[in-house]
Order: structure tokens, then C-alpha cells, then sequence
């Protein structure tokens, strides 16, 4: 190829590649998949073998593709994280097993690990107590995460007594999600109207991105420790380091597997790659690592992965079946998501009939036409995706798969929001599925949790008219007696039910706005939204830049409370529920003991806290007297930091001497 063509092809392969690393690292939204991903960098690795000329050190074939980002301290590196080099079949397996044989001569073992499927960690303990857990960012310097990677609690704040633990080690690890907890979270966003995840990797990534450790704590991530760094390392071999760290305190994967050599490598790749359906994470492939430390140093780096250390990715399992028709369901907010019925067909060992095509846009994309032939993957969810269409088996005069223009049960025009990818049946007083299921989701155990009253019985209710909103609910026991007459019911279960919604009456104000159902407002949002507001009053009060002011509530969620809360039926509807009993109104938290104790002081609170949200300290603050401020002056009594504080703000503190406290400091005012 001529240099100015080969100059052409990588500078567009490169800005594409740089786009991609964007997308995964710093997004955790990646649009193409990583066989894809890895086949571009191998074309421009190639095409830099070419024509050396053309070589450039900010390549992505020469950078590990992170980057560190503006939300949290920047911390360098001790030592370098490097990407891993990877490959998709034995005989690249080999040649890695030929180099290291010609560098080493035959006398070397390999550790294999599987590859854990989530982001990189590093750990660095001193004198026993974790001190930072830093992201890899660019490789060379990332993100200070502590606060996060604090509430993940398979990793040890403290390590265990007398374990003979170094003062000063650094340890690294992948930080991921269990695929239970992915699906269960990922409904719970779906359901809110929130981006939906593709797998659990991303949605790990995307919780370490949070300011809001408090949030991170309710999403259940893990860690699996693979790599110990110190200087004069006591240990000889990298398994000898793993088992001192387990005696430490550490998970480390007990699938990992010492071996004496390639064959016994490639039995365990044969294993896991059947076997990995079976743990409950997902891996993307095993890591082999020569096991000695002499002979890891004498085999060295290249800028971007170890020489000594492979990894071998498994590909996704893809089929190809036919498309049998498209089904749409219509959820509780009135989305309405297709569903593609497909021919069934083994995949991964199990049967799949369904796909998910998750709205309009994405049947566009893969211009579905009727009858077609497609390509089948199964990624980190149980359902599995349609990755593409097989055009040379399109039936002739095949039509093109069309969209719904009206609900399919209730048959009113969906509607489409400006920028929004789900289309909507707007009737959401009329709907049958949609009252169901916000029903269901108002008795449900995370909302109002009635006991005695199941997804079942309120269908049953439903068809038979007695539960048509929300009220009605508690207007159920007027209705004992001709309950009493169906013969589903029991006397014993009705009064059980009746308890269940008789008791449901204590249940905080959170728990109400959440189980209203509002599109966007999720359960974090309904506990920062009561936090904020304190009674629903205030709440319907707000405009829409009230509500964006608080913390974590943008223009979406703002949108959509307003809405919601101007809408006549929802007012009339509000104002029964409060009549019949239910909480709106925030429950004084028992830490805030009101007080003078802080009475003539002022605050600002600034960055974030591993305990308290910023709403609850002003609230702690409120409650005892003290005034909260909005900006920085030298009138300012205190300024309570939390981590990654802005440091303009800090400057400006410390320029005007205004004293800096910490959370606790603030709680011993107040004891
Ligand atoms: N689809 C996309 O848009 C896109 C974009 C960028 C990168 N990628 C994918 O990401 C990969 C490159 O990313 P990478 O640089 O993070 O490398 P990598 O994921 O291929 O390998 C290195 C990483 O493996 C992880 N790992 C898991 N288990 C391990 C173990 N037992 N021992 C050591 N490390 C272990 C570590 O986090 C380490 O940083 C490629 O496979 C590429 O396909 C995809
Ligand atoms: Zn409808």
C-alpha cells in the first residue's frame, strides 16, 4: 500500500478507535463489540508494521485506552497498569508459548486466571488499612476512587491481625457485578425510565463513576484480587503472592490453577469455556502469566502490556434462526418495548425463543424485514440480542418489520418524546397493563410492600373492578364481604390482606413517591426528593428549576414530577391516599436530635461523604440551629468537606481562614 493511502486508513482507524475507547471507558456505553473492537486495532497494529514511518506514540495501538476524569483526584501510578495482549484462537496461544520458550528455555510453569469481566482496581495498604483505591485510567495515572470502593465489602477496610502482612503493598484486582444483581438493578432502570446497561461490566464501570458513594453502596459490585506490587517482594512466583494474600484477608478466585505447561493450559481454556455459563459473573476469556518473578522481569514490557502475560478471549456464541414475528409489550410507565419471537434454538446450552430489540431504533438499525434470518448472541444478560440481519437469506418482497402506531391493548396512538428512543401509550389512566402493573409495583416489596396482596390477586381485583387506581386499594375492605363470595379467597387471606394494607399506612413518604410510579423517579430519587422537599406540598409547589437545584435531579426527572404532579388525575388521586392515611411527609431521622447546638453558626457543605448524603447533613445542620450558606465569605463559620471537594472552593476557604471540617468533626459538635 502507498504510504499516503496507508497514512489515510490509519488516521481513520486511529479517530475511529480513539471514538470506541471513549464510548467504553469513559462512558460505559460502547457501540460496537470487542471482536469487532480488537479486529480494527489488529488492522492498525498491522499498518504500523508496514510503515514505520507513520508511527506515533499517542496510537491506541501503543496506549492503554482509559483516561482519568475531571470528577476525582488524579493519582499517578506507582507502577504502570498495563492493558493485557490478547487472543482469539490456540495457535496465537502458541506463538506466545514459542516466544517465551525461546527467551526462557523450557523450565517455567504459568499461572492461568480467569479473565474477570469488569474494571481494573488498584489497592494500596499501609500499616494493614487500605489507604487508596485508584482506577487505571490512561495506565499511568487514574482516578482516586476510595470512597467508592469503600462500600464494596468483599474488599478489607483492614486486613486480618497477625496475618504477616508488608506495611506497604499495592494489590490490583477487577472490580465487577454479579449477573443477578445486574438484571435485578438494570429491571429496576428499565422500569424507571433510566439508560438501560448492556452487561454488567458497563454498569460497574458506570457505578465507579458516581460522585454519590451512597449510591455506589446500593449497587452491589465485587472484587477479585489477581496481582500483589511491592518493592523486595518476599514471594518468588506470583502463585506463592497468591496464596499470602488469601491468608491476608483477600478474595482470590479459587478457579485459578497452576500449570506446567501449554497443554495444560489449553485443557483449562476448553473447560471454562463451557463452564463459564455456569458462574454466577461473567468472564471474557483466562489470563496466563509465567509464574516466576525473575523470569517475569527478565522477559519485561512493551508500552502498553506485559511480555509475560496473555490473555485468551472467548468469543461470543452466535446462531443464526429465523425471526417467527415481533411482539410488544406495554410496561408500567407505558413504554412499549418489541420483542422478536424467534425460531428456538440452542445457544449456550440453553433454548432461546425471544430476543429483546429494545425500542424503534434499534429495529431500524438492523432493518429487520419479515421472515429474516439473524445472527443471535447472548451477552451478559439472559436474554439474548439480535446482533445482525443475514441478508442473503431475505425472503423476496419481504416487508420491512413496521413499528406499532397504536397500543396494542388499548389501542390509543403512542406518542414519542423529543430525544427519547421508547414510544409511550400516553393513556395512563386507562391502559389495563399499565394500571396492573403500576399496581403491582405500589404493593411491591420495595414500595409499599403489602403483604397478602400479590402480583395475582391485584390482577384478579383488576378484571373483577374493584382496584382501578391506587385509592382503591384502601377502600378494599368495604368490599370484605363480596370478596368473601369469590371463591379464590379465603376469610383468613383476606383479613391477612386487609392487615397488610391497613399496616401499609406507616410506610415513609420515600416509599409512597416511589411507589406512585413516576416515570425517572426511582428510588434514589424519591429519597433525595423527600430529603429535599420534606412535605408533598412543597413538593408540588416546586417548579422545574426548584427541582433541578437538587442534588442529583436533572432536567428529565424534573420534567416529569412536574408533570406528574400537575396532572388533575394524579392531584385528586394524592389527595384521597392522603385522606385514606398515607405518609407525605419526611420522618425526622432519629440522628438529628434537635438541638441549639448550633444556633449563630453558618455552613457550607461541599464534596462528598461515605455516610451522609449532602441533604441529610444540611438537615443534621438545620435541625440543630445552624444556618446553611450559599457561597464562601468571610462570614462563613465552617465549610464541611466530603472528597473531591471543587478546589476553587477550597482555595477560596482557606484564602479567608475559614476553618475546614469533616463530617465526623461536624457529628462531635453535635454529641
Ligand atoms: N467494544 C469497544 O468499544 C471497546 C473499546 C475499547 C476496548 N474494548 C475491549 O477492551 C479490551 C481492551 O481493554 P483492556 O486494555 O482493558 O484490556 P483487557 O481487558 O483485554 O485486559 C486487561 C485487563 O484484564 C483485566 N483482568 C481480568 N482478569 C484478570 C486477571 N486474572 N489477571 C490480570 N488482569 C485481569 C484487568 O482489568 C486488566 O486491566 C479489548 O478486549 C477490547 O476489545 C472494547
Ligand atoms: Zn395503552
Amino acid at each position: 500500500m502507498a504510504t499516503n493511502q496507508a497514512k489515510h486508513l490509519i488516521e481513520i482507524l486511529t479517530a475511529e478507535l480513539k471514538q470506541h475507547n471513549y464510548n467504553y471507558y469513559v462512558l460505559a456505553q460502547p457501540t460496537i463489540n470487542d471482536f469487532d473492537f480488537d479486529h480494527k486495532l489488529k488492522q492498525l497494529a498491522e499498518l504500523e508494521k508496514q510503515h514505520p514511518e507513520l508511527s506515533d506514540p499517542d496510537s491506541p495501538t501503543q496506549k492503554v485506552g482509559g483516561e482519568v476524569t475531571k470528577e476525582f483526584k488524579t493519582v499517578r501510578h506507582r507502577w504502570p497498569m498495563l492493558s493485557l495482549g490478547n487472543t482469539y484462537n490456540e495457535q496465537e496461544l502458541l506463538d506466545f508459548d514459542q516466544r517465551v520458550r525461546k527467551a526462557m528455555g523450557d523450565n517455567f510453569e504459568y499461572v492461568v486466571e480467569l479473565k474477570f469481566d469488569g474494571l481494573s482496581m488498584s489497592l494500596t495498604y499501609e500499616q494493614g488499612k487500605l489507604a487508596r483505591a485508584v482506577t487505571r485510567g490512561n495506565g499511568v495515572e487514574g482516578d482516586d476512587v476510595t470512597t467508592n470502593v469503600r462500600t464494596i465489602h468483599t474488599i478489607p477496610k483492614k486486613l486480618l491481625p497477625g496475618s504477616n502482612y508488608p506495611d506497604l503493598f499495592e494489590i490490583r484486582g477487577e472490580v465487577f457485578m454479579h449477573r443477578k444483581a445486574f438484571e435485578r438493578l438494570n429491571n429496576e432502570r428499565i422500569e424507571a425510565g433510566e439508560v438501560a446497561y448492556a452487561n454488567p461490566r458497563n454498569f460497574a464501570s458506570g457505578t465507579m463513576k458516581l460522585q454519590d458513594s451512597a449510591e455506589v453502596a446500593r449497587r452491589p459490585l465485587d472484587c477479585f484480587l489477581y496481582g500483589l506490587y511491592m518493592d523486595k517482594s518476599p514471594f518468588k512466583t506470583h502463585w506463592e503472592s497468591l496464596q499470602a494474600v488469601k491468608s491476608w484477608g483477600f478474595q482470590v478466585s479459587e478457579h485459578s490453577k497452576l500449570c506446567a505447561g501449554i497443554t495444560e493450559v489449553l485443557e483449562f481454556i476448553k473447560y471454562w469455556d463451557e463452564e463459564r455459563f455456569n458462574l454466577s459473573f461473567d468472564i471474557d476469556g483466562i489470563v496466563l502469566k509465567v509464574n516466576s518473578y525473575a523470569q517475569q522481569d527478565e522477559l519485561g514490557f512493551t508500552a502498553k502490556v506485559p511480555r509475560w502475560a496473555i490473555s485468551y478471549k472467548f468469543k461470543a456464541e452466535r446462531v443464526e434462526t429465523v425471526l417467527q414475528s415481533v411482539a410488544y409489550n406495554v410496561g408500567r410507565t407505558g413504554a412499549v418495548t418489541p420483542v422478536a419471537n424467534l425460531k428456538p434454538v440452542l445457544l449456550a446450552g440453553t433454548t432461546v425463543k425471544r430476543a429483546t430489540l429494545h425500542n424503534a431504533n434499534e429495529i431500524l438499525r438492523l432493518d429487520l424485514h419479515e421472515g429474516d434470518s439473524v445472527y443471535v448472541e447472548k451477552g451478559g444478560e439472559i436474554i439474548p440480542k439480535i446482533i445482525s440481519v443475514n441478508p442473503d437469506k431475505r425472503v423476496a418482497g419481504a416487508q420491512p418489520i413496521a413499528y406499532l402506531t397504536n397500543c396494542p391493548v388499548c389501542g390509543t396512538a403512542l406518542e414519542r418524546k423529543e430525544g427519547e428512543a421508547a414510544f409511550y401509550c400516553p393513556n395512563d389512566e386507562g391502559c389495563p397493563p399499565q394500571i396492573v402493573s403500576r399496581m403491582q409495583h405500589f404493593v411491591g416489596r420495595r414500595a409499599m410492600d403489602i403483604d397478602g396482596l400479590g402480583d395475582e390477586t391485584i390482577e384478579t381485583l383488576y378484571q373483577k373492578g374493584f382496584l382501578k387506581h391506587l385509592s382503591d386499594i384502601y377502600e378494599l375492605h368495604t368490599h370484605a364481604n363480596e370478596l368473601k363470595q369469590m371463591d379464590r379467597f379465603g376469610e383468613r387471606s383476606i383479613a391477612n390482606m386487609l392487615a397488610g394494607i391497613e399496616k401499609s399506612k406507616e410506610k415513609p413518604f420515600e416509599k409512597v413517591l416511589f411507589g406512585l410510579g413516576i416515570r425517572y423517579v426511582g428510588e434514589t430519587v424519591a429519597r433525595k426528593l423527600v430529603a429535599h422537599f420534606k412535605t408533598l406540598e412543597n413538593m408540588q409547589a416546586a417548579t422545574v428549576e426548584e427541582l433541578t437545584a437538587v442534588e442529583e435531579i436533572g432536567e428529565r426527572i424534573a420534567q416529569s414530577l412536574a408533570e406528574y404532579m400537575s396532572g388533575e388525575v394524579h392531584r385528586a388521586e394524592l389527595q384521597k391516599l392522603k385522606a385514606q392515611g398515607l405518609q407525605f411527609k419526611a420522618e425526622i431521622k432519629e440522628i438529628t436530635l434537635a438541638s441549639d447546638k448550633l444556633e449563630g453558626k453558618t455552613f457550607i457543605i461541599s464534596g462528598v461523604f461515605e455516610k451522609y448524603s449532602r441533604d441529610e447533613l444540611k438537615e443534621m445542620i438545620e435541625q440543630n440551629g445552624g444556618k446553611i450558606l450559599s457561597s464562601i465569605s468571610a462570614k462563613l463559620n465552617y465549610l464541611v468537606a466530603g472528597d473531591n471537594m471543587g478546589p476553587a472552593k477550597l482555595e477560596k476557604a482557606n484564602k479567608l481562614n475559614v476553618p475546614i471540617i469533616t463530617d465526623e468533626e461536624l457529628l462531635k459538635m453535635l454529641s
